[in-house]
């Protein structure tokens, strides 16, 4: 198929998603939901990699800081939505260093499709159409409240213009 913002915005949204098991995972554990140091080993492989796929190291940093803000909307919009209504609160916590592996290829395949969008994101149009792509993963997702705003801070850093 053509060239599109849809793959990107779709893994965009299944990373937003996967935020709900690490928030499981950390829930009553005293876990922080912030975690810098595993933050600063995603920003450096990703910078690393970055150049070997046209890519600007600082402009796929931006791209992750912003999936990283999102995943952590994400976490704390469950936490305290589980700590006010404790029947919705997951009844088991799966295990964070079985998610993270996931995430990990999630984070190689936005990589990917970062650098094969680098014309539509430069695109005046890119805004536009990542708005309708957002929209859409709402719907293909079911997103509620709390994951559409955390698709739109994912996908704020995505046009580069
Ligand atoms: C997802 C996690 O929570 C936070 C968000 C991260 C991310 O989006 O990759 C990384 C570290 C944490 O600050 C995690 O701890 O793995």
């Amino acid at each position: 198929s053509p060239p599109s913002l849809w793959r990107l915005t779709d893994l965009v949204a299944q990373r937003v998603r996967i935020a709900d098991q690490v928030a499981a995972a950390k829930y009553g554990t005293g876990s922080p939901i912030d975690d810098p140091v595993r933050e600063q080993q995603i920003y450096d492989s990703v910078a690393a990699r970055a150049p070997e796929l046209g890519l600007d190291p600082a402009e796929a940093v931006r791209f992750f800081r912003a999936q990283v803000e999102a995943s952590k909307l994400v976490q704390r919009g469950l936490h305290a939505r589980w700590a006010e209504h404790p029947a919705e609160a997951p009844a088991t916590r799966p295990d964070l260093t079985e998610i993270r592996p996931a995430i990990d290829r999630m984070n190689t395949g936005l990589l990917a499709e970062l650098a094969a969008t680098r014309q539509l994101r430069t695109a005046r149009t890119c805004p536009a159409r990542l708005l309708v792509a957002a929209r859409v993963a709402d719907v293909v997702h079911r997103f509620d409240a709390l994951h559409a705003r955390a698709l739109r801070a994912a996908t704020a850093a995505t046009c580069a213009v």
